[in-house]
């Protein structure tokens, strides 16, 4: 008689398909156990999820189809992997198998079984001469898809530096007790330095124990890796250390999973994507720079990686380490003496006693009309440039400006397909809309009334570097070459390789100014800057979102971290490192706490004003959104849904406040309406437990006749923007 295996595959997401699918097989099946099994006409990555003891009675009339083949050469997924993905769908409102699945290399998903079986045989002599490409053999031989770290291979041993103070006491800490610990260190205090300890000590301790260190963008930090290859590979072997995140190549990404699968690798260092990874061994879990947005998911499954490593380590008790200066409100709050959910570990000095950048606010209301930079932020620039010392000028808006105007006829430079601005470009004339991707070359004339002076509205990094590159035009560096002055963003590093061109730019001292947007705020320990301006910040003051001052401040705070980190430089110089901000609003007190650096103070007030308004972390939030052909249909499908919830008279409704829809911020994009639903909940599972109840029932309405216009809905649970 055959077996019965139950089989997690990625269904199309909200199809009808059940979480999971039944198939037969000769053997009892391993739970965890990677297969391909038919789906309609296609073949499917699956994941055993569990298998009847007993060969079961197929009902009469049921047909099961039997599963193709086993995943030969990969052991099974440990019970714990499978509990961390059967949380996250049950918490992100998602199946187990797509979450499963896209958690898998996505080789794993394309190869068959005779493929696999090659790639996982033991590599050939290399030959002396191939024909073939490069880059196709790199795609095809695995053992050459090499490393996934691509740095130079590391110094034979990397002395240890001695720890500080406030490192020693925190690294015992960290030793001594259980945590989840919120490692609140100032920018520059050595945060990296204790992470590499704690593994260290734990892998020197356990010869099967792993640890996933986690970074918002692997990209920006090339440093941080650099530093994990050199302290670990020459100890632990050359697959200690691996990365994972999506900027690899396929093979790549198949075979660091399979090194930490296997447990070979010690240390997994990657994105948010990471804290999926089958980690046999896992003892220690790092979060580093964990107030960014970045680890959360944005798309498909809304995953918070942060929030899943906390669940992770408590499942599967693993230490965890969340490491910030500017700690997300959520973890400030949970590690506050009362709540007492975290440890909070305090390190606030820079490491030899550097200095915190001075805070200087330029009332923007004082100086001359229009302009971008104000004449004595241009003076300490120039300065700086003479002494070879190094500035960074931050703009989170990319291109020249956010849009073209037309002063004749008010025409502007709208997206035809979306409810935004197409942004101009000005190097390759283009006006770009960064929602929908919509490209136009800019028109010579109005195209509504033949104005030929149609103008650019606003600033971006472009524009910034334009203007300094003509305001600096006369200024020689020491060795008396004319100032230098970059731009890191989305559109200059878009060719493989070129961010970390500049970045190396950067730290080597060929750059004298750096115009850049949040990505050049973060985390990076660039050595020779002593002054960082932010030059039009105050917009975000003004958000409807209430996140939007933790994350200025979160911004600010860190972009002044990037000055004055080496204090004997700064020494040397005779520098005084200092934060520039032109505002119109020089007297708001997220200005004021910036001034005194004073993070506590601030999340104090924050902290107040959510509890007061009854805010995360005080409340519990998911959105229900509805994209649709038009924004009617969009809200009706909302409305609907919130009807049917009261009619069916779902568990837990009554704790749960449902918001009435409204269009998003940017309500159209790419031709699509967009509207979404706030619900709010004091109690978690409550929350959570009428979401699971009402899923079925948005499935149902969804197919209706009524709902034809829908194009998609999802479900988001803890949102960061609303
Ligand atoms: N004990 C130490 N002795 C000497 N130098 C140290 C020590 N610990 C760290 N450093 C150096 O200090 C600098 C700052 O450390 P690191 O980059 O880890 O700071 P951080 O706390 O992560 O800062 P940020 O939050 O701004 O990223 C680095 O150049 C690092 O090599
Ligand atoms: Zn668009």
């Amino acid at each position: 008689m055959p077996h019965i295996s139950h089989v997690a595959v990625q269904t199309p997401a909200h199809s009808a398909v059940g979480e999971l699918l039944s198939y037969t097989c000769d053997e009892v099946l391993q739970p965890g156990t990677l297969v391909r099994v038919p789906l309609g006409k296609r073949e499917l990555l699956g994941v055993v999820w569990d298998t009847p003891a007993a060969p079961a009675d197929i009902p009469p009339g049921v047909e099961l189809r039997s599963i193709a083949c086993v995943l030969p050469g990969i052991a099974p997924l440990s019970r714990g992997w499978r509990r961390l993905v059967g949380f996250a769908a049950h918490y992100y409102q998602r199946s187990v198998g797509e979450i499963a699945v896209t958690a898998l290399p996505p080789q794993l998903r394309d190869m068959t079984a005779e493929q696999l079986t090659r790639r996982l045989a033991p590599p050939k002599p290399a030959k002396a001469k191939s024909s073939k490409s490069k880059k196709a053999q790199a795609e095809e031989n695995f053992e050459d898809a090499a490393a996934a770290i691509a740095v130079a291979a590391p110094a034979p041993t990397t002395p240890l530096v001695a720890l500080s103070a406030e490192q020693t006491s925190v690294f015992a800490q960290i030793e001594q007790n259980p945590g989840p610990f919120l490692l609140y260190g100032s920018t520059g205090s050595g945060k990296t330095e204790v992470y590499l300890r704690a593994v260290q000590a734990l892998l020197d301790a356990n010869p099967e124990a792993q640890a996933l260190v986690m970074v918002p963008e692997i990209n920006l930090t090339p440093q941080l890796q650099e530093r994990f290859v050199a302290r670990f590979t020459p100890q632990y072997g050359q697959e200690a250390v691996v990365s994972m995140h999506s900027g690899m190549t396929n093979p790549q990404r198949l075979k660091s999973w399979l090194a930490a699968h296997t447990g070979r690798a010690r240390i997994v260092l990657g994105t948010r994507m990471s804290i999926f990874a089958s980690l046999p061994g896992l003892k220690l879990i790092v979060v580093d720079e964990e107030h960014d947005a970045s680890y959360k998911q944005q798309e498909g499954a809304r995953y918070s990686a942060r929030d899943l490593a906390l669940w992770r380590g408590r499942d599967t008790g693993s230490k965890v380490i969340l490491g910030s200066a500017t700690p997300s409100l959520e973890s400030w709050y949970a590690s506050d003496g009362e709540v007492g959910r975290y440890q909070r570990l305090e390190m606030p000095s820079r490491i030899g006693a550097a200095a915190l950048p001075r805070v200087r606010l330029v009332d923007m209301t004082q100086q001359p009309k229009r302009i971008v930079f104000s004449p004595p932020l241009i003076d300490a620039i120039t300065d700086r440039v003479k002494r070879g010392e190094q500035s960074l000028i931050l703009l989170n808006r990319r291109g020249f400006a956010p849009v073209l105007f037309c002063a004749d006829c008010n025409w502007k430079s709208d997206c035809p397909h979306c409810s935004a601005h197409q942004v101009f470009h000005k190097g390759d004339r283009t006006l770009r809309c960064h929602h929908c991707g919509f490209t136009q070359r800019v028109p010579f004339a109005c195209p509504s009334c033949g104005n030929p002076d149609i103008l650019p509205l606003g600033k971006g990094t472009e524009q910034l570097q334009e203007e300094l590159e003509r305001l600096l035009r006369n200024v020689q560096r020491p060795d008396g070459d004319p100032a230098r002055v970059a731009r890191i963003d989305a559109d200059t590093t878009k060719a493989k390789g070129s961010l970390e061109e500049q970045l190396a730019a950067m730290h080597a001292g060929d750059i004298d100014v750096l115009v850049g947007t949040q990505m050049v705020a973060k985390g990076h320990d660039f050595r020779r800057i002593t002054l960082v301006a932010a030059v039009q910040p105050d917009s975000a003051l003004y958000s409807s979102d209430y996140r939007a001052p933790e994350r200025l401040f979160c911004l600010l705070m860190q972009a002044a971290g990037r000055a004055g980190r080496d204090a004997l430089y700064v020494k040397a110089q005779g520098s005084a490192p200092e934060m520039w901000i032109q505002t119109h609003d020089a007297q708001h007190a997220v200005y004021a706490a910036l001034k005194r650096h004073d993070y506590p103070a601030f999340a104090k007030q924050q902290l107040q004003e959510r509890l007061d308004a009854g805010m995360p972390p005080y409340a519990f939030q998911a959105i229900v959104r509805a994209d649709a052909r038009t924004q009617e249909a969009a809200q009706a499908f909302l409305s609907a849904a919130t009807q049917v919830a009261k009619d069916a008279g779902l568990p837990y409704l009554d704790e749960v406040f449902i918001y009435p829809p409204i269009p998003m911020a940017v309500q159209r994009v790419a031709n699509v309406e967009r509207a979404q639903m706030l619900l709010e909940a004091t109690n978690r599972s409550a929350l959570l437990r009428f979401l699971n109840s009402w899923q079925q029932y948005l499935h149902w309405l969804r197919g209706l006749p009524d709902h034809k216009g829908l194009v998609r809905w999802l479900v988001d649970v803890d949102p960061l923007s609303i």
